[in-house]
C-alpha cells in the first residue's frame, strides 16, 4: 500500500487527478470505478477543468459507481446517480449511456447485483477504483463486519453511518438504511485502487486502514492485501500515523526516481 500525504485537499485532488489523466492518456477507453461522497467533490471538479480544458477526454470511458441507496429514486437529490449527473458526468464529455450506477431501486436487487458483477467483467474489469473512506473505515457501503471477499450486494448501514449522512437529508426525510455496494472482493479486482482521504475526522480510520490488522472490524484494511492501492490523504487525515515522515521519505524517493527515469 501506497500512502501519499499532502499539505492540503487541493493538492490530493490534483494528485488523484494526476492518476486519472495518466491512465485516460495509455488508455482512453478506461474503465473506472468511482465513489460519491464529499471527498472526491474537488477531484471531480479537477477532472471536470482538464477536460474543458482539452486535456482529458472521457469519450471512450465506462464507468461503475461503487454503491447507492436502496429505495431511492435516481431524481432524489440524495441518491448516488443524481449526485454523479450534478457533480461529474454532466460537465464532462462521458457518453451518459456508458455510466453505470448499482441498481439500488431494481425490482429484483439480488438478480440485479448479479449483472452489475456481469457487467463489470464485460467491461473487461475496473482499471482505476476511486474511494473515500467512512470513519468507521467502511469502503463503498461495506460496513465494519462484512465479508473480505464479499460482492456486490444489498448491505445494511450502520447507525454511525446512518448518522454521518443524515446531513444530506432534510429533516423528517425518509433516510435509506439499505444499500446496494460493490463488494470488498469487487473493489480488490480493480487494477489499481486510489482512496482519498482528507480532514481529521478521518485520522482514526486511516491510521485501521494502514496500520491495523487486516480485520473486517475496518474493511478497508483489506487494500493492505491489493498489489496496487494508493491512499492520497492530507496531513489531517494521516495525522494519527506512527510515522508519517517515513511515508513522506519513501514518495519524496518515488519521485526522484521517476524524474530520473523521464516519468516525473
Ligand atoms: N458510501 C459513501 C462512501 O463511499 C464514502 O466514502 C463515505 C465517506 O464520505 P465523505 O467523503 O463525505 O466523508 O460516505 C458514504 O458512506
Amino acid at each position: 500500500m501506497k500512502v501519499v500525504i499532502l499539505d492540503s485537499p487541493a493538492e490530493v485532488a490534483r494528485y488523484g487527478a494526476d492518476i486519472f489523466q495518466q491512465q485516460l492518456q495509455r488508455k482512453p477507453a478506461s474503465v473506472f470505478g468511482l465513489a460519491t461522497g464529499s471527498t472526491p467533490v474537488q477531484l471531480y471538479r479537477e477532472l471536470i477543468a482538464r477536460n474543458r480544458a482539452g486535456n482529458i477526454s472521457f469519450r471512450d470511458v465506462r464507468s461503475f459507481n461503487l454503491d447507492e441507496y436502496m429505495d431511492l429514486p435516481p431524481t432524489h437529490p440524495q441518491s448516488y446517480r443524481y449526485f454523479m449527473d450534478s457533480e461529474f458526468f454532466d460537465h464532462i464529455d462521458i457518453d451518459p449511456a456508458n455510466t453505470r450506477v448499482p441498481p439500488g431501486d431494481a425490482a429484483d436487487p439480488i438478480t440485479a447485483c448479479a449483472e452489475y458483477e456481469q457487467a463489470i467483467a464485460g467491461a473487461g474489469g475496473i482499471d482505476i477504483q476511486l474511494l473515500g473512506i467512512g470513519r468507521n473505515g467502511h469502503i463503498g457501503f461495506n460496513e465494519p463486519t462484512s465479508c473480505l471477499t464479499s460482492r456486490t450486494r444489498v448491505k445494511t448501514l450502520t447507525r454511525e453511518t446512518i448518522a454521518d449522512n443524515a446531513r444530506f437529508f432534510a429533516e423528517g426525510e425518509h433516510q435509506p438504511h439499505l444499500s446496494v455496494t460493490m463488494g470488498i472482493g469487487t473493489i480488490m479486482e480493480a487494477r489499481l485502487v486510489v482512496l482519498l482521504a482528507t480532514g481529521a475526522s478521518k485520522a482514526a480510520a486511516v491510521k485501521a486502514m494502514v496500520e491495523g490488522p487486516v480485520s473486517a472490524w475496518c474493511p478497508a484494511s483489506m487494500l493492505q492485501m491489493h498489489p496496487a492501492a494508493v491512499v492520497i490523504a492530507d496531513e489531517d487525515a494521516a495525522s494519527h500515523l506512527s510515522d508519517p515522515a517515513f511515508f513522506k521519505h519513501i514518495e519524496a524517493e518515488n519521485q526522484a526516481m521517476l524524474a530520473r527515469l523521464g516519468r516525473g
